[in-house]
């Protein structure tokens, strides 16, 4: 996992001279736009407060020092500079400093971003505690007003854990019950009805979503139901059924749309983005996803590598933006949440996001290793759409710079691997505040317990669109062939294929470890060979202009670990070389889908050596659904592996009755447990 995200990383936010704009010349104090809501900060002089006291004297802020303030007067925007010689020393209570510096120092630290004074946090004398403010006077006023405010938040909060002191341990009794041994332990009912209470007053106070936005074209209404099942079977099979219960009231699952227009012949401004791309048809779950998703319901889109899934939910996100009640300037918080497991497809994604300009729609990629301080920029400026990796997206919403509550429609896009990435509980953490009613959808590659759990946890009676067999499937459109060698064979037969290549040629090399991937990009320079590389190691920036490179044909080659088996969209790639087989049969699939995508043919050469045995059984089964040659050595790999496994369980049966347990790669949630068919 050690390539993959790590989302803690932190960029301390450094004083950042913020742009207020003001509504008219003089002493108009800063304001901050949000949504073209104007949030004005105060000059206004708190010291009638009980909690404060102040003492010193803040010099004149036209002043000779490094912060000047430059009016335009014409209510423009005013560029400050800090002017080190304003102070002002205020006193706080002296149990309240920890609210001011936060876990980690990470409050102070948005205290002086947000205000851009600096805040110096002195020494208590016993009730109270100096608190040094550094800056201009509306950046020293800001701050004060700021610390002012946290004071306060505690103190209705704490006036409310007072007035309940009483109740609250009359409460607190109430959550207790005496079980059969006459123990007193939590009543765990109560205490979760009170729990799911508190939270329904929260999200009553919401105003209602609007959800069904479709109007289904006559021609499709008028399409019978065997000419639905034909449509469906000759579109790679799709099946469409409700993943749980199929309860009385829900509503017919919608037939497919054959084309752009019937989707969205009453978003014309959509069809006109639609026909930038040049598209020629709806892709399978495209058809079948938009119709679902405009009505309203949530869903569950598994289909194969490079077949348009983030279109699928992309355009009725943007029609569910549109098309709520509030506006959107007045709404507290951006409306469309897109999780995704890695910083590429999240940027991925976010790509795709641009390419489409409807309404004015603005959209925001948080991931870890990005700029925190940039990202907290643009989400406070006011964003539509959230394009996020759970990490970093938990970071700002637990620093109260992102408020969650007004989600309306979710995508946990390729949810397997979230899970397999051990993302689950920062998924929890991050639909914990969400809004229950929102519309919720989820995409991925396979259907292993874990995302059925996902779906049960989250999702109201979602419709599952399964496009092709549930059996984890590589897409048609790719050849694949498998090379056997030994493992010191591996980079001489590399080289021989690099050195054959056709000038317009593209490929990704797949390695198992980022130890080698630096090694093999290190021996093509040597080389003389131009090559990219792709792997945790490499910071962001590094990382997105390998990705680009290869976009924009600077480079043909790159070399990459897993954190690229996923999402990445690189239109002209011809190859994908797995130098090394993965270590879970599902990044196998996601690896070759790499290439053959949106209605493309590729190629995908696997080195195979006697250690990947484990794997044989579950690669013979995706060379076989996709019609591929199955090289007989595969084929006797796979008998010599199920010999050794009956060998050893035998074995082990007569000392241990242990289980025996697979070699190297029969695992990964395609090789777990039996599949849930249709
Ligand atoms: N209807 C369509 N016709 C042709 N190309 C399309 C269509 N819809 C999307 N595409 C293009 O197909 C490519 C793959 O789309 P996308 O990345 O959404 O696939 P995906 O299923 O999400 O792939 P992955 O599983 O690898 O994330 C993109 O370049 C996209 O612009």
């Amino acid at each position: 996992m050690a390539d993959f995200e790590d989302d803690w990383n932190e960029e301390s936010p450094t004083n950042f001279a913020p742009t207020f704009q003001s509504n008219a010349a003089g002493a108009a104090p800063p304001t901050r736009q949000y949504r073209g809501r104007t949030f004005r900060g105060s000059n206004r002089n708190s010291n009638n407060d009980s909690n404060w006291r102040e003492r010193g004297n803040t010099s004149n802020s036209s002043g000779s020092g490094d912060y000047r303030r430059n009016y335009d007067g014409a209510g423009g925007r005013r560029d400050f500079k800090r002017d080190a010689g304003n102070k002002k020393v205020i006193y706080v209570p002296s149990n309240k400093v920890g609210r001011i510096i936060g876990k980690g120092g990470i409050k102070i630290k948005d205290l002086q971003f947000e205000s851009d004074a600096r805040i110096k946090v002195g020494d208590s004398n016993g009730n109270e505690t100096d608190v040094t403010l550094t800056g201009t006077d509306d950046a020293i006023s800001k701050a004060q007003q700021m610390i002012e405010k946290l004071i306060e938040d505690f103190k209705p909060q704490e006036k409310e854990e007072h007035d309940n002191k009483e109740d609250s341990g009359t409460r607190s009794k109430e959550f207790f019950k005496i079980n059969e041994n006459g123990d007193q332990v939590i009543d765990w009912d109560k205490l979760n009805a009170y729990h799911n209470q508190v939270q329904q007053n929260r999200y009553e106070k919401l105003p209602p979503i609007v959800k069904d936005f479709y109007k289904e074209d006559p021609a499709i209404a008028a399409m019978s139901d065997d000419e639905v099942k034909r449509w469906r079977l000759e579109n790679y099979d799709i099946q469409v059924k409700r993943t749980f219960e199929d309860k009385p009231g829900l509503r017919k699952i919608p037939n497919p749309v054959l084309t752009f227009e019937q989707a969205f012949q009453h978003y014309p401004d959509i069809l006109t983005e639609i026909y930038k791309q040049d598209f020629k048809s709806p892709s399978p779950i495209q058809s079948q996803a938009w119709p679902i998703l405009l009505s309203g319901e949530d869903m569950i889109g598994i289909a194969q590598t490079g077949t348009g899934k983030t279109l699928a939910f992309l355009l009725p996100a943007l029609i569910h933006i549109d098309g709520q009640t509030v506006p959107r300037e007045e709404r507290e918080g951006p409306t469309v949440l897109i999780l995704a497991p890695t910083r590429e497809l999240a940027i991925q994604i976010d790509k795709e996001v641009s390419k489409y300009q409807y309404k004015g729609i603005k959209s925001v990629c948080l991931y870890g290793g990005g700029d925190r301080k940039e990202q907290i920029k643009v989400v406070a400026k006011g964003v539509d759409i959230v394009i996020a990796t759970p990490g970093r997206l938990n970071d700002l919403v637990l620093a109260r710079h992102l408020n969650a509550i007004n989600f309306s429609y979710i995508v946990l896009d390729e949810a397997d691997r979230m899970l397999d990435m051990g993302f689950e509980p920062q998924i929890k953490k991050s639909l914990f505040d969400v809004r229950p009613d929102r519309q919720t959808v989820m995409t991925s590659a396979t259907w292993p317990p874990g995302v059925r759990r996902l779906a049960e946890s989250y999702m109201k009676d979602p419709i599952q669109v399964n496009v092709g067999s549930l059996d984890l499937a590589a897409v048609h459109t790719v050849t694949q062939k498998i090379l056997f060698l030994e493992e010191d064979d591996k980079e001489p037969a590399l080289f021989e294929f690099l050195n054959n290549m056709d000038p317009n040629d593209k490929v990704i090399i797949f390695c198992g470890k980022k130890a080698t991937a630096v090694h093999i990009s290190t021996e093509l320079c040597v080389k003389g060979i131009e090559c990219q590389s792709l792997h945790g190691d490499r910071d962001q920036t590094d990382r997105e202009a390998a990705l680009n490179d290869m976009v924009d044909g600077s480079v043909n080659i790159l070399v990459a670990t897993d954190v690229a088996s996923r999402g990445i969209d690189i239109k002209d790639l011809t190859h994908v070389i797995n130098l090394d087989f993965p270590r879970h049969i599902e990044e196998y699939v996601h690896r070759v889908g790499r290439t053959g995508r949106a209605g493309k043919t590729g190629i995908s050469l696997t080195f195979v050596t006697r250690q990947d045995w484990g794997s044989a059984k579950e690669l013979i089964k995706i060379l076989e659904e996709a019609n591929q040659e199955v090289p007989d050595e595969l084929l006797q790999m796979a008998s010599r592996f199920e010999a050794m496994k009956l060998r050893r369980d035998k074995e082990r049966g007569e000392g241990s009755g242990g289980r025996g347990r697979g070699g190297r790669g029969g695992g990964g949630s395609y090789g777990r447990g039996r599949r849930d068919r249709w």
